[in-house]
């Protein structure tokens, strides 16, 4: 579970996020809209430790993200725009090495498995990540996310510049996730996705969080009619 308490981040006089009060339960898919510098990646950022709020507070599973930084690592799994992995290193090779680091000793059939899992093709496998497709690439961030049992997911933008095939292959995967009781955060600029995807949906302006809707109560069309009035 996410919770953010009145959390603040300031830079200066500028505040990129003001009082967001927001919880995301296990198994829901929270999907984060607004337009460039309305606070998503900085609301993303706080959640994961990156930066400190400047008031309030940010937890996961109930656990102070500011206080234990380290604590918090075990549960959560993030996916950024262009996952970072090692590029001389094949899909396998890393799923191995970043779950070892997160304690986890798998053996190359479970290992094997869980990029199956994701949905990585078994022919590319054993091929260098520098040859892979962004989409291929957050297929391993999504195996890594598993190996680690992640409770949490943390997205910013995963499925832009992804075709749509491989957008809609994500969605899936994320919907599988959430299934097994996954709770995820998601910053994304596709109202279609976040409709397709997402259990509820923030809209987000100038560090506020505006609006809050069930993505079941509101048609794709409806709410991009929204997200323009509000923005
Ligand atoms: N390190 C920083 N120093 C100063 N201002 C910052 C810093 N990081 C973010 N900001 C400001 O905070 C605000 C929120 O930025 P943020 O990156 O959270 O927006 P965003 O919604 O993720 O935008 P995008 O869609 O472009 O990723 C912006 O006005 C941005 O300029």
């Amino acid at each position: 579970m996410l919770e953010a308490k009145n959390l603040t981040k300031k830079y200066g006089s500028h505040t990129a996020l003001n009082n967001l009060n927001l919880t995301i339960k296990e198994g829901e898919i929270f999907a984060l809209l607004g337009q460039n510098g309305a606070g998503k990646t900085t609301t993303i950022n706080l959640f994961l430790g990156f930066i400190e709020p400047t008031a309030g507070s940010a937890s996961i599973n109930g656990i102070s993200v500011a206080e234990h930084p380290q604590e918090i690592k075990k549960y959560l799994a993030y996916i950024p725009e262009t996952v970072m992995l090692y590029p001389n290193l094949t899909g396998l090779e890393n799923l191995k090495y970043f779950s070892s680091l997160a304690g986890f000793d798998y053996s190359e059939t479970e290992l094997g498995e869980l990029l199956n899992t994701a949905g990585l093709q078994s022919q590319a496998f054993d091929q260098r990540l520098a040859g892979y497709s962004k989409g291929m690439r957050q297929k391993v961030g999504i195996a890594i996310a598993v190996a680690k049992k992640a409770k949490v997911l943390l997205l910013d933008e995963p499925t832009s510049g992804l075709d749509p095939k491989a957008s809609n292959e994500f969605s899936e995967i994320l919907k599988r996730l959430s299934a097994q009781g996954t709770a995820i955060l998601m910053a994304t600029h596709d109202i279609f996705r976040a409709k397709e995807v997402a259990t509820r949906i923030g809209i987000m302006k100038e560090g506020n969080l505006e609006s809050v809707i069930n993505a079941i109560d509101i048609s794709a069309n409806e709410l991009e009619a929204l997200y323009l009035k509000t923005i």
